[in-house]
Formats: structure tokens, C-alpha cells, sequence
């Protein structure tokens, strides 16, 4: 058979000609010129690990749905929290899988002074003072419907919640939280939280506003490690963005700002890259991203099925979040990745 030759028109242009003799690839060429010129990286700083808190006593619940995450009790939280202070993760945020018998119509449980959260918190601060604790203020791990407001009538209602929610703020910067994160999206709860926590003298305490959280099908696994999957009845839609919605994501972010947040959250993280970097741009302050249950769970699932490479498809979306504008990520990986930047 012969050789197919393309046919060069006469009067075609070289590369060179085309390129003008820019060639990107040139410092594309060794591994030594890719690090030379790589414009964002990924370090242990711009790490914060959410982990899951319940009751009892050296107790660690498998999550099927989350490969390699754990619920623990609070004993075992203290050790792992030892653990990530050594790998340097600066911060952990916790989320309790509540009793079924605490949880009610109105979330009041989270009113409790020695709640999971705040015995967690207490725990922890006395025994790791030097890693930073995010605490949620959400109501959907405590009510018996898994909404994060009060329902009433088939509403969510707003002002009740709010009131709620900075109250329970209160009670956890007094269990020692370095920083409230609510994920509620009550409107007016970062301007009420910050006036809550600035009358009992908590000026120091931070706010992590989740002000941009999107009614989403990325929180299943989510729902499943705080019990939450066999109550919820309905959706969010009344009250997280739509994911449609870019411009009101924007929206939420100022008012946030506006009300007192010092740092803002966008979540989910990988599909919402583009409001990562909207944000980032809008406002200049402090970015971040969830990279939730359902991200995580499906680059491990998929990792487990051999379809893709888990660990390089980890470093990758956690990246990418860099790239996009983010100053941290929120994610299941933290202690295997910093496991792994260490090493
Ligand atoms: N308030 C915290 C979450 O809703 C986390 C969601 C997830 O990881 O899917
Ligand atoms: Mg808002």
C-alpha cells in the first residue's frame, strides 16, 4: 500500500509563519520548565476537613456511600483532629449525625449548650488548641424533616430560623468555634449571627458565610452521613440558589459581605468553578469551596472501578479550585492529600 503524503498547497504557510514563532509548548518540554512556570499549587495550608461527630464512645460508623470517610465519636475526633494538626491542615469543620430521638419539628436541639457540636468543639480545643474548629449553624441535622429552618405549615420559615441559628452561634463560639459557617441560607442570618456573636463578646469570632450554596443533587452522600436522607421530604429550592443562577450568586455574595461575613463559600466547588472565579474577582476577600459528599464520592467510585486514576483526579479537581480563584477547599480528601503532599 502506499503512503498517504497530504498535499501541501504551494503558498502554504510554515508553522513558524503561523505562530509567528510563538510556540507554547517550549517550556512545556521537561518536567523542570513545567514547575518553572506552574501559576498555582496546591499546599496543605488550603486545606479544611469536614468530619462527622456522633455520640458514644470509640464508636467510628463506616459511610457506604463516602469510601474511606468515617462518622466518629468524639474521642476518636480528637485523635484525628491530633493527627491533621500534624499534618499541618489548619482548620477542621465538624457535622454531627444527631440521635433520631434529639431531632424534632423545630431543630431545638441545637440550642443544647452540651449538643454533639459543642462537646465536640470543647474536646477538641482543650486537646488541639492550635488547629482552627468551623462549626455549621444549620438546623438539618437536628430537625426531624432534615430542613435547615423551621417548618411550618409546608414553609421554611425565615426570621424564626435566623433567630435560631444566630443564638445557636452563640453557643457554639462559646464551645470555642474559631469560626461560624452557616449554610442555612435564611436571608439576614450573617448580619444577625455577627450582631449576636458581637454582643456576647465574640468580636474575634469569624464568620464563613456558605453564600453561595446551590440547590444541588451533589449532597446525597452528604445526606447519608448525617441521617438526613430518609427524612427529607421535598427540596431546598425555596431557599439555596438555583443552579441555573449566576448573577444571584453574585447577589447573595454582597449581601453577605455586607451584613459582616469575613469569607465566603462557594458549594458545590467543581461544577461551580465559574462563580469561584465571578466572586473572586467581584469582591477580593477570602474564597472558598466545598467540594462536596457527591464530588468526592464520585471520583471514588469511579477510581474503584479502575475508569479513572483516583489520586491524580483528586490533585486535579483540588487544583483546579486554586486556579478558579479559591484561597481554600473544603474536602473529604484533606487528610489523604496532605498525607500525600508531605510525603
Ligand atoms: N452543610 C454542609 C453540607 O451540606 C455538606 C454537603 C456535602 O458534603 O455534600
Ligand atoms: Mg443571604
Amino acid at each position: 500500500m502506499n503512503k498517504f503524503t497530504p498535499a501541501k498547497p504551494a503558498g502554504a504557510r510554515s508553522v513558524d509563519e503561523i505562530t509567528g514563532s510563538r510556540r507554547l509548548r517550549r517550556m512545556r518540554k521537561a518536567d523542570w520548565s513545567r514547575r518553572l512556570v506552574q501559576e498555582n499549587r496546591l499546599t496543605v495550608d488550603d486545606l479544611i476537613w469536614p468530619i462527622f461527630i456522633i455520640d458514644g464512645e470509640n464508636r467510628k460508623e463506616m459511610i457506604p456511600a463516602m469510601p474511606g470517610v468515617y462518622r466518629m465519636s468524639v474521642d476518636l475526633a480528637v485523635k484525628e483532629a491530633e493527627r491533621a494538626a500534624k499534618l499541618g491542615i489548619p482548620a477542621l469543620a465538624t457535622f454531627p449525625n444527631v440521635e433520631m430521638g434529639l431531632r424534632d419539628q423545630t431543630g431545638a436541639h441545637i440550642l443544647e449548650r452540651d449538643n454533639i457540636i459543642n462537646r465536640a468543639t470543647r474536646a477538641i480545643k482543650a486537646a488541639v488548641p492550635e488547629i482552627g474548629i468551623i462549626t455549621d449553624v444549620a438546623l438539618d441535622p437536628f430537625t426531624s424533616h432534615g430542613h435547615d429552618g423551621i417548618l411550618r405549615d409546608g414553609i421554611i420559615v425565615n426570621d424564626e430560623t435566623v433567630a435560631q441559628v444566630a443564638a445557636a452561634a452563640v453557643l457554639q463560639a462559646a464551645a470555642g468555634s474559631d469560626i461560624i459557617a452557616p449554610s442555612d441560607m435564611m436571608d439576614g442570618r450573617i448580619g444577625a449571627i455577627r450582631d449576636a456573636l458581637d454582643d456576647n463578646g465574640f468580636h474575634d469570632v469569624a464568620i464563613m458565610s456558605y453564600a453561595t450554596k446551590f440547590a444541588s443533587a451533589f449532597y446525597g452522600p452528604y445526606r447519608e452521613a448525617i441521617g438526613t436522607q430518609g427524612l427529607l421530604k421535598g427540596d431546598k429550592k425555596t431557599y439555596y440558589i438555583d443552579h441555573a443562577n449566576s448573577d444571584e450568586a453574585v447577589r447573595e455574595a454582597e449581601q453577605d459581605l455586607a451584613e459582616g461575613a469575613d469569607m465566603l463559600m462557594v458549594k458545590p466547588g467543581l461544577p461551580y468553578l465559574d462563580i469561584i472565579r465571578r466572586l473572586k474577582d467581584e469582591f477580593r476577600v477570602p474564597t472558598f469551596a466545598y467540594q462536596v459528599s457527591g464530588e468526592y464520592s464520585m471520583i471514588k467510585a469511579a477510581s474503584a472501578n479502575g475508569w479513572i486514576d483516583g489520586e491524580k483526579a483528586m490533585l486535579e479537581s483540588l487544583l483546579a479550585f486554586k486556579r478558579a480563584g479559591c484561597d481554600g477547599i473544603l474536602t473529604y480528601f484533606a487528610p489523604e492529600v496532605a498525607e500525600m503532599l508531605k510525603g
